[in-house]
C-alpha cells in the first residue's frame, strides 16, 4: 500500500544476526529487508521472492491446491450494460444524521447538488454504516474507513479486527498462538513493550484489549511491562486522554502490587507520532521511534498523567489530544524508564492496519533507510495485534489472525476484463485501494487497473478544508473521459478529515466543496451516457457536537459547544443515477436494514451484470 499502489515486496537474503536466544520458526526467518521504493509506474504486487515463515495459525503453504474459484459474471436479466463508464464516488465521513440542527455540517452546508439528488424518487436512500452491519462487535460501535471500505469493496460482512481480538482474548486462543509464544520468550529476562492508541474508540484499538494483554502477560510470568501510549481525542472526545491514562495507571499499579514491574514509558498524540498512514509523513514515525525505542523526546516527565495534562495546556494555546508532543517518562535519575533493548518483545496493540504499517516496517526490517533509526534492537520479538498487510506479510508475527476478506469486487471486475481506475488523496488513497481490495496492497491486475494518489498536504485540515478535492475531481474527470476505464472510483476525504478537527465552520465548507465537485463529476458521467453511484463510508461531518443521551448538545464551562471529533453512528446516504441508467432502475423497498456491504452487488447491476451469489443483495430492482 505504498505510493502509487505498488506495494512491491523485494526480499533479499540477509545474514541477520541471530536473536539472543533460539527463536521459534516464525522469528527465526531471516529478517526481511525494507521493500524497494514503490515504482512510479503501476506495478503488480509481486509475490514474496522467498517463502516467509508463517505462524501456525496461518494456512500452511503445503495445503492441497484449492479448486479454482469461479469469478464469471452473468449478464443482468433486465439491465443492459452502460454505454459509458460507471462512477462510484465516496464522500468520506458524510452521514445522514437524524439531528438536523446547526451542528450537522452536512445539513448546514449549502449543497444544491445533493439536495436535488435527495428529491429524486426511489434513487436516494440511506444504508447502515456502523456496528454489526460492517462486522464490528456491537451496534454501539461507530463505523470507520477500514471496515466501511472493506464492506463497500467486498460486498460481504466479515468479523473485523475489533471483534476477532475480543474473541481471541475471551477464549484464551491468543495465548496459544505462535505470536504469543514469541513474546513470552521475553517474559523472564527482558521487557515486553506495548505500543498503540490508548482509548476505547474501537476504531484502531481498545484500551480493554491492551489491559487484557497486560494481565495475560503478567499472569504468565512477564516480569517487566512497558506501555508506549498514543493519545486519541479523534475517536473519543478531546481531553479524554487524561482519564484513559488514569485508568491505565491504576491497572499498572495493580500489576505492580502483584510483583510485575509495569509502567508507562513514552507517549504522544496520534497525529504527532507513530500513527502516520500511507506514507503521508514519515517524520511522525521517526518521532515515535525516538520516544519509544531510544527514549528521546523534547519533553520528559516523571509520570504520564502530568505529561498529558502539561502538554495539552489549558489556555488558548491548548493542543488537542491528537497533537500532544512526544514525551518520555524518566526515573529519579532522569533515565528513561523503558527504552526498547536487544531481545525485548514489542506488541503493537492496534488491530487496524493503515496507521501501523510504517512503524511495523521500522521495527521489523533489518535494513531500513527511510529515516535514521540510530539503533535497531537486535533479536527483537516483534508482533502486531494482527498481521497488517497480508501481501507484505507484515509483520511476520502477530497475536490474532486478521479477517479473511476474499473474492472482493475488484477481483470479479478484472477477472471479467473490466478496466478500473481508483483515486484519492494520500489520506484516503489506501482506503480506495488497500481496504477496498480486502486489505491487499498493490494491484489485483496491473494491466487492467490504474490507481492514482494525489499527495495530501501535511497540515491540520480545518486550515485548508478543500484539501485536494479539486485535484481529485480533475483526475477523475480525466479518467472518465479517457474512455480507458469501465469503472471509476474516487474518494473525497474532506467531510471526514475536516470533521475530525472538530471545526464546524471548516467542516461546512468541506461539505460544500464536495457538493461542487460531485456536480462536476455527475455532469461528465451524464455526457458520456454513463451511470453513477454516490455514497459514503460512515458518518462524521453530520454531527459536530457532543450530546447527552437525549441528543441535547453539551457545552463546556465556558459556554461553548463541546466539539465532536469522532465518526458517528449515523447511516450514510446512497444515490444512483446517470443519463445512461434506465428509468426502470430504482431502489428496492424490501431491504430496510441494508448496509455498505449491499453496495458492491448494486454496482455490478449498474455495470449490467447479475451480482455474485456470495454478496449481500443488490439495493436495486429494474
Ligand atoms: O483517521 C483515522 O485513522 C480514522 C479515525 O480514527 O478515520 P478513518 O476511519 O475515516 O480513516
Ligand atoms: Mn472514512
Ligand atoms: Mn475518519
Amino acid at each position: 500500500m505504498g505510493k502509487g499502489g505498488g506495494g512491491v515486496l523485494s526480499k533479499k537474503k540477509k545474514d541477520a544476526a541471530p536473536p539472543a536466544e533460539p527463536a521459534p520458526a516464525a522469528a527465526a526467518a531471516a529478517e526481511p529487508v525494507e521493500p524497494a521504493p514503490a515504482a512510479a509506474e503501476p506495478a503488480a504486487a509481486a509475490p514474496a521472492a522467498e517463502p516467509v515463515a508463517t505462524p501456525e495459525s496461518e494456512p500452511a503453504a503445503a495445503e492441497p491446491a484449492k479448486m479454482a474459484y469461479d469469478y464469471s459474471l452473468t449478464p443482468h436479466s433486465t439491465i443492459a450494460p452502460p454505454v459509458g463508464p460507471v462512477l462510484v464516488c465516496i464522500m468520506d465521513g458524510f452521514g445522514e444524521n437524524e439531528f438536523k440542527d446547526e451542528f450537522n455540517a452536512t445539513h448546514v452546508a449549502n449543497t444544491p447538488t445533493l439536495d436535488a439528488l435527495r428529491a429524486v424518487p426511489d434513487r436516494f436512500r440511506s444504508i447502515k454504516a456502523h456496528g454489526t452491519a460492517v462486522g464490528l462487535p456491537t451496534d454501539a460501535d461507530m463505523g470507520n474507513s477500514e471496515v466501511g471500505h472493506n464492506a463497500l469493496g467486498s460486498g460481504q460482512v466479515v468479523d473485523q479486527g475489533a471483534r476477532l481480538v475480543d474473541i481471541a482474548l475471551e477464549t484464551g486462543k491468543m495465548y496459544e498462538g505462535a505470536g504469543w509464544k514469541l513474546i513470552s520468550e521475553a517474559f523472564d529476562a527482558n521487557t515486553v513493550h506495548f505500543i498503540g492508541l490508548l482509548s476505547d474508540g474501537g476504531v484502531h484499538s481498545r484500551a480493554n484489549q491492551l489491559v487484557g494483554c497486560l494481565r495475560g502477560a503478567a499472569e504468565r510470568g512477564a516480569k517487566r511491562l512497558r506501555c508506549h501510549i498514543l493519545t486519541d481525542g479523534r475517536d473519543v472526545p478531546d481531553g479524554s486522554s487524561v482519564r484513559f491514562v488514569e485508568e491505565l495507571e491504576a491497572e499498572l499499579a495493580s500489576l505492580r502490587e502483584k510483583g510485575c514491574d509495569a509502567r508507562i514509558a513514552s507517549g504522544g498524540g496520534r497525529m504527532q507520532i507513530t500513527m502516520d498512514r500511507y506514507e503521508a509523513d514519515w517524520s511522525m514515525v521517526k518521532r515515535g521511534w525516538d520516544a519509544h525505542v531510544l527514549g528521546q523526546a523534547p519533553h520528559t516527565f516523571k509520570d504520564a498523567k502530568t505529561a498529558v495534562i502539561t502538554l495539552r495546556g489549558s489556555d488558548d494555546t491548548a493542543v488537542s489530544d491528537q497533537y500532544i508532543a512526544p514525551f518520555v517518562i524518566v526515573d529519579e535519575a532522569d533515565v528513561p524508564v523503558g527504552t526498547i533493548e536487544d531481545g525485548d518483545a514489542v506488541v503493537l496493540f492496534n488491530f487496524r492496519a493503515d496507521r501501523m504499517v510504517e512503524i511495523s516496517k521500522a521495527l521489523e526490517y533489518e535494513s531500513f533507510s527511510t529515516f535514521d533509526r540510530v539503533r535497531h534492537p537486535k533479536g527483537l520479538r516483534f508482533v502486531g495485534m494482527m498481521q497488517y498487510d497480508g501481501d507484505l506479510k507484515l509483520p511476520a508475527n502477530f497475536l490474532v489472525p486478521p479477517p479473511e476478506i476474499s473474492h472482493v469486487s475488484g477481483e470479479y471486475m478484472v477477472k471479467n476484463g473490466l478496466t478500473v481506475f481508483a483515486t484519492s488523496e494520500t489520506q484516503k488513497f489506501g482506503h480506495v485501494t488497500f481496504f477496498w481490495n480486502g486489505n491487499r496492497s498493490g494491484y489485483l491486475d496491473a494491466k487492467l487497473e490504474q490507481y492514482l494518489e494525489i499527495p495530501s498536504d501535511n497540515i491540520e485540515f480545518n486550515h485548508a478544508p478543500d484539501m485536494k478535492a479539486f485535484e481529485i475531481t480533475a483526475a477523475t474527470k480525466e479518467a472518465l473521459t479517457s474512455g480507458k476505464y469501465k469503472v471509476v472510483r474516487a474518494n473525497f476525504a474532506n467531510p471526514d478529515m475536516v470533521g475530525h478537527t472538530g471545526d464546524l465552520a471548516a467542516t461546512v465548507r468541506a461539505c460544500e466543496t464536495v457538493d461542487k465537485c460531485v456536480k462536476e463529476l455527475l455532469e461528465v458521467v451524464d455526457s458520456l451516457n454513463g451511470r453513477w453511484l454516490l455514497t459514503s463510508d460512515h458518518g462524521n461531518a453530520d454531527d459536530m457536537v457532543q450530546r447527552d443521551k437525549k441528543g441535547k448538545p453539551l457545552h463546556g464551562e465556558d459556554g461553548k459547544p463541546l466539539p465532536l471529533t469522532s465518526h458517528t453512528l449515523a447511516p450514510v446516504p446512497i444515490f444512483i443515477g446517470g443519463r445512461g441508467l434506465p428509468d426502470s432502475v430504482v431502489f428496492r423497498a424490501d431491504l430496510p436494514d441494508a448496509g455498505l456491504a449491499n453496495v458492491a452487488a448494486t454496482t455490478f447491476n449498474l455495470l449490467g451484470f447479475e451480482s455474485p451469489a456470495i454478496y449481500k443483495p443488490t439495493l436495486v430492482t429494474a
